[in-house]
């Protein structure tokens, strides 16, 4: 089943003496149940105006948004309450009552549902447990660090036993280290409660991380998404290029470029790859190709679930030349799903 579905969905925002800016173009989208899923952009390309149609905060104006099989935009009253309830919602700057303790902040959403008291403050220990904060039940959010405050809008985002949390920018005012501590947590509520995860983010690194399906939004209009995966290895756009690079470096050194261009190093292919995609590689290139084989660069990077690679390969002296080379490496490729090649000097 599919947690949120976006078809068509466009998004006008009226700018006053009958103009409007439209944020969101033809969108297109499927959030897979219990994923954790990630949107990224750049500022202004209306990432947030795309989560927020998600718990009905903003609306479309063109298309349809379907959360957990319902519309937010055909409801009113007790029942778009009833589908918030089960949207828990976790923010840049965490959104915390300063006047309230941590428990206080916690227990808010049950307190706007008349729960009982005796109910309130077991599921608010139980959430504090969760995020790590068992022993702060009294203290203030100034007492707390970023990542502690976090923890805090996690636990009240989850107090009513939400099926999907939505986060936004929720890792962006923290240290690299604070972040990966909440991207595990959130990966921890993921695997134990099959909460799906929706994350809207402007780093690429927070989509390595934490994600395993990934959407690229530039100028209100989605450009590329996919598998985590797929999308760093082999990504179409440039601007998802640009993104993956900030991750998995695609920088051949300038002296290896200009013997690359000069000719220096023969025919040039640069293989990228997901898992195991490479681990036969030379030895089946050995077996197809009789000439000289040298390695130029090489690069692995870990991502949640995948791993990521580039190898950079020099091929001079065989026989056949470099059409006969070229119809070898298309034949390796169309054999692995998990592998790509790309010419860099013929
Ligand atoms: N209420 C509004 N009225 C007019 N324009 C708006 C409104 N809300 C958002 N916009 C515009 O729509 C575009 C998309 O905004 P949105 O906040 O969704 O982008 P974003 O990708 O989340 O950006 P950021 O990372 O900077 O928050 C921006 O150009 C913004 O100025």
């Amino acid at each position: 089943m599919s947690a949120i579905v976006y078809e068509h969905v466009g998004k006008s925002y009226p700018t006053g003496k009958g103009q409007s800016f439209q944020a969101l173009s033809d969108v297109s989208l499927t959030v897979p149940d219990g994923e954790i899923f990630g949107v990224i952009g750049s500022s202004g390309a209306g990432k947030s105006t795309l989560l927020r149609m998600v718990n009905g905060l903003e609306l479309p104006t063109e298309g349809h948004v379907n959360v957990l099989g319902q519309e937010p935009a055909s409801l009113k009253g007790r029942e778009l309450r009833l589908l918030r309830r089960q949207i828990g919602m976790i923010f840049q700057h965490y959104n915390l009552l300063s006047s309230k303790t941590i428990a206080e902040n916690v227990a808010i959403p049950l307190v706007l549902s008349h729960t009982p008291k005796d109910e309130i403050a077991r599921k608010v220990s139980q959430m504090l447990e969760l995020v790590g904060l068992e022993d702060k039940h009294n203290v203030y959010p100034s007492q707390l660090s970023g990542g502690q405050r976090q923890r805090v809008g996690i636990a009240r985002a989850l107090v009513t036993n939400p099926k999907i949390l939505l986060c936004d920018e929720a890792t962006s005012a923290l240290d690299p280290l604070t972040t990966v501590q909440i991207l595990k947590l959130l990966q921890r509520i993921n695997h134990e409660y099959g909460i799906t995860i929706m994350l809207i983010t402007h780093q690429m690194s927070v989509i390595a991380k934490a994600c395993n399906y990934v959407a690229v939004v530039e100028h209100g209009r989605l450009i590329e998404q996919g598998p985590v995966g797929r999308v760093f290895a082999h990504p179409v756009q440039p601007l998802t290029r640009k993104f993956v690079n900030t991750v998995v470096p695609n920088t051949l050194n300038e002296d290896l470029r200009n013997r690359i261009d000069q000719g220096d190093e023969g025919t040039v292919v640069q293989f990228s790859y997901t898992d195991d995609g490479a681990k036969t590689l030379l030895a089946d290139i050995r077996k197809a190709y009789d000439g000289n084989v040298s390695l130029l660069y090489a690069n692995e990077v870990p991502l949640r679930n995948v791993t990521v690679g580039k190898i950079v390969l020099g091929f001079s002296g065989g026989s056949g030349g470099s059409s006969a080379l070229s119809g070898r490496i298309g034949e390796l490729v169309r054999n692995d799903p998990k592998l790509e090649a790309e010419v860099l000097h013929d």
